[in-house]
């Protein structure tokens, strides 16, 4: 039996971070995994979406894990993420996530071209044989992937042993269901959008990763604690209270990550740089009150809840 235990809890996705040249920064890495792990998370999900993956080199990514894993290592879970559109930098990531000692790496379809299932299911064991001895976590995001986990392609890949989770950040929460379902007992299910954490918990997620908690982990931290204990109608107006920072984040002009990156640096005097092109940066005049608007909700709702 796989011990499960180290992926229940809120696992900020891990946001990319740069120097002011736009260079990636190990400094900066450093610190926003030091502030995560002091708020308490259970661990970090690095090089996701979240992480700007599609827009580094494999040698940036290489260089940021290992930034990363010497704050975290022993002391959070790390799920890397380490597909590139071929499998070929996809091994060398996965092989080097291994030898940095993460728990699991994890990986999205292959992108652009609409591969048959076996095609995907290749691509997914060739990565997690390249990491022999790591848990191998699915990422479901057909919105954005373009290819979604079928229950097929999911029997598939249930054949390989190191396949040991799914993210699951499509829309309906009773995909999460029926992952876990067939899963088994010793088979994670991680919630993938963040403006549905109560209702994935209600229906089985055992833990959650999301790319808006690294901008207000308490209250992802307090929802995911009161639904643990069953206590769901406490929870649900935090969610509320997230989902309506989110809509604002996600309103402005500039790319939801630059606003969250601008919204910590205000928050918690954290600098962890801008987002790299064709991500838009913040807007200084267009973005300007609903930042300092998401930001009063934040301190508040925090305030109120956690
Ligand atoms: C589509 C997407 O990127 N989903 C993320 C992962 O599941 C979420 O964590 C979102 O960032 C979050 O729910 C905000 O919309
Ligand atoms: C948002 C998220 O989960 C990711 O960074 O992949």
């Amino acid at each position: 039996m796989r011990d499960i235990t180290k992926y229940q809890g809120i696992i900020p996705a891990f946001y990319a971070c740069y120097a002011e040249d736009g260079c990636i920064s190990e400094k900066r890495t450093q610190i926003w995994a030091q502030y995560l792990l002091e708020k308490g998370v259970k661990g970090v999900y690095v090089g996701g979406s979240s992480g700007e993956c599609i827009y580094q080199s494999v040698e940036e990514r290489k260089r940021l894990l290992e930034a990363l894993m010497e704050v975290a290592k022993g002391k959070m879970t790390v799920i890397a993420h380490v597909a590139c559109n071929n499998t070929k930098d996809s091994c060398e990531l996965a092989a080097h996530a291994q030898k940095c000692g993460v728990d699991a790496i994890a990986s999205i379809p292959p992108i652009y071209f609409h591969l048959p299932e076996h095609s995907v299911a290749q691509y997914w064991n060739d990565i997690s044989a390249a990491a022999p001895d790591t848990d191998f976590i699915i990422y479901n995001i057909p919105q954005l992937a373009g290819t979604a986990l079928t229950m097929s392609l999911f029997h598939e890949m249930l054949k390989n042993p190191r396949v040991a989770g799914v993210k699951n950040s499509s829309m309906p929460i009773q995909d999460i269901q029926m992952f876990k379902m067939d899963g088994g007992k010793d088979f994670a299910v991680f919630n993938g959008p963040d403006e549905q954490l109560v209702g994935g918990l209600a229906i089985g997620a055992d833990g959650a990763i999301g790319g808006t908690y690294g901008v207000m982990p308490e209250l992802y931290l307090k929802i995911y604690e009161l639904c643990k204990n069953g206590e769901y109608e406490k929870a649900r107006p935090i969610q509320y209270a997230a989902d309506e920072i989110i809509y604002e984040i996600c309103s402005c002009r500039g790319n939801m990550y630059a606003v969250i990156k601008e919204i910590i640096r205000r928050r918690e005097g954290i600098d962890l740089g801008d987002v790299r092109k064709p991500l838009a940066s913040v807007d200084r005049k267009l973005d300007e009150a609903k930042i300092e608007s998401s930001l009063q909700k934040i301190r508040e709702a925090v305030a109120k809840f956690s």
